[in-house]
């Protein structure tokens, strides 16, 4: 049997141009074991790619904000206090830098995403002024969200939902918010577009990037059960 799966989405499943690879909806329909999308992103965007792939909604968003497994949620973090980090920057001159309708933040319950185009510097001067809040840059967004909250924790409560070991599943990622999911999956790859963070996490980084990498590291999982 191929492994569970905990596959990280942006820079991992997509192009270099941030589109979702044609090749995720060849693949991952037929995996024969749980996938979980474990992403930054909001929660509707990981629900929305499994029920368009025909999958079990078994997601986790918000860098571990949020986690959805068999209809249950679990929502951890403290959005106020990120929230407070972003006002202050904000009043420092800061912006968000979405734009007017902001659909990166418009569903997010738990942590701010900022535009990586913002003031970094700024943003992680006003972030140490507040307790137990974290800065994660994932090359996409800077995620203003609550110490404590990892993609790693929240896989290991999916799997204890889904009755699996967390070290029975497979992870692939591409940044530092992926770092906690290689510590409590069994195996991980970093695929060749990585940050330094996931890079070192990682067991192996895989010689390809983006889905290249994703595919190649798929295509090695399936020979060793045939
Ligand atoms: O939302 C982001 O910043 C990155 O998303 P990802 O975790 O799917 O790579
Ligand atoms: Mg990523």
């Amino acid at each position: 049997m191929v492994p569970p799966l905990a596959l990280d989405i942006d820079g991992t499943l997509t192009t270099p141009t941030g589109r979702i690879d044609p090749r995720v909806f060849e693949l991952l329909p037929a995996w024969d074991a749980p996938v979980v999308f474990a992403t930054g992103k909001a929660f509707p965007y990981p629900v929305a790619l499994a029920n368009f792939l025909g999958r079990e909604e078994t997601v986790i968003a918000e860098n571990g904000g949020v986690a959805y497994v068999g209809g249950e949620t679990t929502v951890v973090g403290d959005p106020d206090a990120a929230w407070a980090v972003v006002e202050a920057f904000r009043e420092r001159g800061g912006a968000v830098g979405w734009g007017d309708g902001d659909t990166v933040n418009r569903w997010r319950e738990t942590e701010v995403a900022v535009s990586p185009d913002a003031d970094e510097a700024l943003l992680r001067e006003v972030a140490a002024t507040v307790e137990d809040v974290e800065v994660v840059d994932t090359g996409y967004a800077f995620h203003v969200k609550s110490t404590g909250v990892s993609k790693g924790r929240a896989l290991e409560r999916v799997a204890e939902a889904l009755d699996l070991d967390p070290a029975a599943f497979v992870a692939v990622g591409d940044s530092e918010n992926d770092a906690s999911t290689f510590r409590v999956a069994g195996e991980s790859y970093a695929v060749a577009n990585a940050d330094a963070v996931a890079r070192e996490a990682a067991d192996e980084v895989v010689a390809e990037e983006f889905m290249d990498g994703t595919v190649s590291v798929l295509a090695e999982l399936r020979e060793r059960v045939e």
